[in-house]
């Protein structure tokens, strides 16, 4: 590992100590003085005057781990033998493997799997091309596709790259929604080639979720695939992300005693969550959205190749304001960022309305870091799962696909994601709700089930629904 900064995260550090040159109350202290947390340690070996020991250590962001590693090799009587990231340690070999139902115990059994016998229930498939949702993974199975075009906010990091997020994004998807998934990272960035092979792909599927392909390819591909296909094609980074900040909204304003059509609110980054984000809230209510990206503020006349953009400027930001990002957030009672880390100031927060609200999503490094501001922001939430408030969309695509999967949904239309997120927002009572609890966390085990009903409901009534769920007969 060449970058030896990481965020919040914990190293182990084997140790070789010599035990009458040195004592172990002098090795923790020097780990401390160097920003290290020692929060456990195993013994692996020990003699008469020398002991092994594992030290697990978390550190902050700020903290460089090679400080830390330095400052362990200069101790005289004692020899750094390994470090190892816990991180890294869970991703050995991925993080996902498939599993056969039944065990295949015998001849019987292998000519019931396999063949002769599998041939009856392909021509069952062949003659009824729908038994495919009942004869095979397809009523249960999404595929996770991306082309690693914008992965996080690491960016263009390519498709190997990616694939660790598309695992954990299978392995969210099984243990929070039931929701079987393929990770899949496409070694193309074509618009027409990532269509065609994502085409391909859909028979063994019951739905594809694109996720990090950068706008403004991204509209191009989903809703190309959305006409071509008969299964639902949903965009996370678009939908997921807009349904959970609309339900972080809805109670952010609770809090604050604003109403969603008298506020402002700054969007910045217009890309694939932005256009998204701010296409919700148009369709919630709010009238004064204002979006920024790079070159600032998006407005009407200003000339926009991107049509996603040229659309964005006829539709927001009614005074057509111009300038940036440190300009326009005058006056905001609202921010949501959903572009790079770091690029709001404490200033910036400082000029928006009384009782800002700071939703700082970028991932894995908000556009603020809480503790910056939670001093003079009425609600702060960011993308990650070690702060209060992570608006993330996990809290919406294991729930909404399981709704979708589960009522055999030939789409996912924009009812189900109001469902979505109107759920996601009641799963916090008014009596529980406080600035650091907006938005109920991925671990509540009521959120995906009350996320599903919702938008089985919601795709019956929208007419997209094509079979009924016993309960709803
Ligand atoms: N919390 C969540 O659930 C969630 C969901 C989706 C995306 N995100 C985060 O949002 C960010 C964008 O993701 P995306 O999928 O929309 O990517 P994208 O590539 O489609 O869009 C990113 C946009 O941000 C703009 N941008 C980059 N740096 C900027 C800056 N300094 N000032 C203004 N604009 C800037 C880019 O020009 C681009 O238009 C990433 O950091 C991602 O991790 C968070
Ligand atoms: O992957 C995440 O944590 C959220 C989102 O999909 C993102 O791209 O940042
Ligand atoms: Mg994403």
């Amino acid at each position: 590992m060449g970058n030896t900064r990481l965020g919040g995260k914990s190293i182990i550090l084997r140790l070789e100590i010599q035990t009458d040159m040195i004592n172990f109350g002098q090795v923790a202290s020097v780990i401390f003085a160097a920003g290290g947390d020692i929060v456990a340690i195993d013994v692996i070996q020990t003699s008469r005057n020398m002991t092994v020991r594992d030290l697990t250590i978390t550190v902050t962001d700020s903290v460089d781990i090679g400080i830390i590693t330095e400052a362990v090799k200069n101790m005289e009587g004692v020899r750094l033998i390994n470090i190892s990231d816990r991180t890294f340690l869970l991703h050995l070999g991925g993080k996902i493997e498939t599993q056969p139902k039944t065990p295949i115990q015998n001849r019987d059994d292998l000519s019931r799997v396999y063949t002769p016998d599998v041939a009856r229930v392909c021509m069952a498939i062949h003659e009824e091309p729908d038994k495919a949702y009942s004869l095979t993974v397809k009523r249960n199975t999404v595929a996770v596709v991306s082309d690693g075009s914008a992965v996080l906010g690491l960016g263009n990091i390519g498709p190997y790259a990616a694939m660790p997020v598309m695992e954990g994004k299978s392995m969210l998807f099984k243990q929070f929604g039931g929701v079987d998934s393929f990770p899949i990272c496409l070694n193309t960035q074509d618009t027409e080639e990532i269509i065609a092979a994502v085409k391909a792909i859909a028979p063994a599927f019951g739905g594809i979720n694109l996720e990090d392909i950068s706008s403004p390819r991204c509209f191009e591909i989903e809703e190309r695939l959305r006409k071509e296909l008969d299964i639902p094609v949903f965009h996370d980074d678009q939908h997921g992300t807009a349904v959970v900040l609309y339900a972080a909204l809805i109670n952010a304003l609770k809090l604050v005693g604003k109403s969603i059509g008298s506020i402002k609110v700054v969007v910045c980054g217009i890309g694939a969550a932005g256009i998204a984000c701010s296409k919700i809230l148009l369709s919630a209510g709010v009238k004064n959205i204002i979006g920024v990206d790079k070159m600032g503020a998006i407005a009407a006349g200003n000339q926009y190749e991107n049509r996603m953009l040229q659309w964005y400027a006829e539709h927001t930001n009614p005074e057509r304001v111009q300038g940036t990002l440190r300009e326009v957030i005058h006056g905001a009672d609202v921010f949501i960022g959903v572009s790079a880390g770091g690029i709001l100031s404490r200033e910036d927060v400082g000029h928006m309305a009384d009782q800002p609200i700071v939703f700082a999503m970028a991932n894995p490094v908000p556009e603020i870091r809480p503790e910056e501001i939670e001093d003079i922001a009425a609600v702060i939430a960011t993308g990650r799962s070690d702060y209060p408030n992570q608006i993330n969309n996990v809290l919406c695509f294991p729930g909404i696909f399981r709704g979708a999967l589960d009522c055999r949904a030939s789409e996912i239309n924009e009812e189900m994601k109001l469902a979505a997120a109107e759920a996601i927002a009641s799963a916090i009572s008014e009596e529980e709700l406080n600035p650091l609890y907006i938005i109920p966390s991925v671990f509540n085990q009521q959120v995906v089930k009350a996320i599903r009903d919702k938008v089985v409901q919601a795709a019956i009534r929208s007419g997209v629904a094509r079979r009924i769920p016993r309960e709803y007969r």
